[in-house]
């Protein structure tokens, strides 16, 4: 197997008016190839961050990033994001959001259109391609930010809470969309959730992380096969799981309470 992101030694601190904030300590971790990792953690342990600097959007104090053995230094084509506040273009419709991507990456118009209604059919949104993002509602708009970072094709695919701004029914249908998604295409990705049902669900490993200063804690390997579906969460295997990621975060929380 071929690791996609190799993050080795990296440790990131704020410099704030009150005070210097250790968001990072000593962060190490090989995301293979077409690997689906996610990471949990109590609120303000640095998950976020650490999307952030493999994303190129921050950069570390010390250590390094590697994707696809380049060193990080920035943002760049071969890593997508996407965020819980679905960042759309409130001035572009459906299709013209999803096309963004691909025309800063010069794909001619006809290719474009035609990645973007593949997009536009597997996340749902046949029929409201020309709809501007206030006509949507919050989960369809969470599906077009989605869309619209599988139609640009990167490498890693980087999701921070993606559907933390969601319902419980339109989210637990999001994760299944992705789950499918993900089935018939594999990449590599790397996502930040609070819900430990969904980073057990999607996940090939689950990454739990301490709190203050943020250091990996344990990493869980999630060997519920790769066909699964809503009702594996109802497993004996889904449920051990769920109990093993829990009592870890308890006493993470409990330690910072
Ligand atoms: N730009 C910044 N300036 C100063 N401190 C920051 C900055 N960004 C994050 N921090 C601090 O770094 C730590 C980690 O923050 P981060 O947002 O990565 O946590 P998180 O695990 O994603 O939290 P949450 O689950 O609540 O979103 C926190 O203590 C936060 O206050």
């Amino acid at each position: 197997m071929t690791e996609s992101i190799v993050v080795t030694n990296v440790s990131k601190q704020f410099h704030t008016k009150s005070g210097d904030v250790q968001a990072l300590k000593n962060i190490n971790l090989a995301v293979q190839d077409k690997e689906f990792v996610s990471i949990l953690g109590t609120s303000g342990c640095g998950k976020s961050t650490l999307l952030r600097i493999i994303g190129g959007l921050e950069t570390s104090t010390s250590g390094k990033i590697e994707c696809h053995n380049r060193i990080v230094d920035g943002p760049g084509v071969d890593r997508g994001m996407v965020f819980q506040q679905y960042s759309l273009f409130p001035w572009m419709t459906v299709s013209q959001n999803i096309e963004f991507g691909l025309k800063q990456k010069n794909i001619d118009k006809d290719t474009r259109k035609k990645i973007a209604k593949k997009y536009v059919r597997l996340v749902g949104l046949k029929g409201f391609e020309d709809l501007y993002p206030k006509n949507l509602s919050g989960g369809m708009k969470q599906r077009v930010a989605l869309a619209r970072g599988l139609a640009n094709n990167p490498e890693v695919l980087l999701l921070d809470e993606p559907f933390g701004a969601l319902d419980m029914q339109t989210r637990e249908v999001m994760q299944e969309l992705l789950l499918n998604i993900w089935q018939d295409s594999p990449k590599t990705i790397m996502m930040v959730t609070h819900d430990i049902e969904e980073a057990i669900l999607l996940a090939n490993r689950v990454v739990i992380m301490s709190s203050h200063p943020g250091e990996i804690k344990e990493v869980i390997e999630i060997k519920l096969g790769s066909k699964r579906t809503f009702e594996t969460r109802l497993t004996e295997e889904f449920l051990r799981y769920k109990k093993i990621a829990s009592e870890i975060i308890r006493s993470e929380s409990a330690k910072i309470m």
